[in-house]
C-alpha cells in the first residue's frame, strides 16, 4: 500500500512544490519530487513531514497513514526519476525562461500523455507552453498557500490548451481533494485580479484619510472576510502582493483600474515587508 509506483511529480520542492507533492501523495499517488537543490529537498520534506505531525496531533490522521504519505514521496534531483509521471506539477521560481527551459527538459523523458501543469501566479500559461513541444498538453494549475490546506485550485487553460486536457485536470484536482476553477489565461487569473482592487483601494481610503489601516482590517473582517487587506498583505508579504500588483496592471497595458498605490512601493523599498521581516503594516514579534 505504501509504495505506490510514481504517476506524479512536482518539479521544485519549496514553499508551494512541497504542499502540492503532499496533497498529491495524501490522494494516494506516488509522486517524484525533484529540485535543483539537495537542501531545497531536505527542507521541503521536512516541511511535510511536519505539517503531516500537526495533522496526527490533532488527530485528522493516524501516525500509520502520515507515515505511508511521506512514502509515497520520492525527493530526486534526478530530472530521469519523473519519467513514469503522468502528472507533472511545475512550482520552481517564477520565471519564465526557467520554467521553459525546465518543461523543455521534461519532455525529453517523460510520457507523450503526460499532461505538464504549472502553478505559475502571474505568468502567462500561454507563453510557457509557447517553449514546449507540445503545448496542447500544457495546463495551468494554481494552488493557493498553503497548499495542503487551501480548497482552491485554478486550472487555467493556456490559449493552446486541449480542452480535453482541461476537463481531465479538472477531474484530477477533484480527486486530490480540492476544488477546481476553470478560468483563462487572463492576467492574474481569477482570484489575483478579484484581490487588486481589495489591496489598492485600501490604501487609497487610508491615503485619503478616511480609515486607519487596524480599523479597516477590523471592518472587513466584521463583514466577514477572514482577513483584512493590510493584516492579509502582511501575510502574503508585501513585496510579493506588489509583484501582483505590478504584474496585473503591465498585463492590462496599464489600465487605471489595476494600478497600484504608491505607498505599495514605498512599503517595499523601506524594507517593510510583512512578518517574514517582523515588521510591515504592524510590527511583528521575533
Ligand atoms: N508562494 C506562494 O504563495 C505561491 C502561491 C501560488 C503560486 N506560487 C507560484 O509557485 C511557484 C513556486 O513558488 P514558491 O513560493 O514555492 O517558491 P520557492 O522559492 O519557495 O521554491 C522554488 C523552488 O524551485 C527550485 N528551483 C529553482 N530553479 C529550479 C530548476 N531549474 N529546477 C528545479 N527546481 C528549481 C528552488 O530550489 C526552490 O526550492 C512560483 O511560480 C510561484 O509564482 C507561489
Amino acid at each position: 500500500m505504501a509504495d505506490q509506483p510514481v504517476s506524479g511529480a512536482v518539479l521544485g520542492a519549496g514553499t508551494m512544490g512541497s504542499g502540492i507533492a503532499q496533497v498529491m501523495a495524501s490522494s494516494g499517488m506516488g509522486v517524484a519530487l525533484y529540485d535543483v537543490s539537495g537542501k531545497a529537498l531536505d527542507k521541503g520534506i521536512r516541511m511535510i513531514r511536519r505539517n503531516l505531525d500537526r495533522q496526527v496531533s490533532k488527530r485528522r490522521i493516524s501516525q500509520e497513514k502520515a507515515e505511508q504519505i511521506l512514502s509515497r514521496i520520492h525527493p530526486s534531483t534526478q530530472l530521469e526519476e519523473v519519467a513514469s509521471a503522468k502528472w507533472i506539477v511545475e512550482a520552481v521560481v517564477e520565471s519564465l525562461e526557467v520554467k521553459q527551459d525546465l518543461l523543455a527538459r521534461v519532455e525529453q523523458v517523460v510520457k507523450q500523455e503526460a499532461v505538464l501543469a504549472t502553478n505559475t501566479s502571474s505568468l502567462s500559461v500561454t507563453a510557457i507552453a509557447a517553449g514546449t513541444q507540445h503545448p496542447r498538453r500544457v495546463v495551468g494549475l494554481h494552488f493557493f498557500n498553503p497548499a495542503p490546506v487551501m480548497p482552491l485550485v485554478e486550472v487555467v487553460a493556456g490559449k493552446m490548451t486541449d480542452p480535453e486536457v482541461v476537463e481531465k485536470a479538472v477531474e484530477k484536482v477533484q480527486s486530490w481533494g480540492k476544488d477546481p476553477v476553470r478560468v483563462k489565461d487572463m492576467p492574474g487569473f481569477l482570484v489575483n485580479r478579484v484581490a487588486r482592487p481589495f489591496h489598492s483601494e485600501a490604501y487609497r481610503i487610508v491615503g485619503d484619510g478616511i480609515a486607519k489601516k487596524s480599523q479597516l482590517d477590523r471592518i472587513l473582517r466584521s463583514a466577514g472576510f477572514k482577513m483584512g487587506p493590510f493584516e492579509l498583505q502582511d501575510l502574503i508579504g508585501i513585496d510579493i502582493n506588489y509583484a501582483a500588483s505590478v504584474s496585473v496592471y503591465e498585463g492590462f497595458f496599464q489600465d487605471p483600474r489595476f494600478r497600484p498605490h504608491p505607498d505599495q512601493r514605498r512599503m517595499v523599498d523601506s524594507g517593510a515587508l510583512g512578518r517574514k521581516a517582523g515588521r510591515g503594516h504592524y510590527l511583528y514579534d521575533g
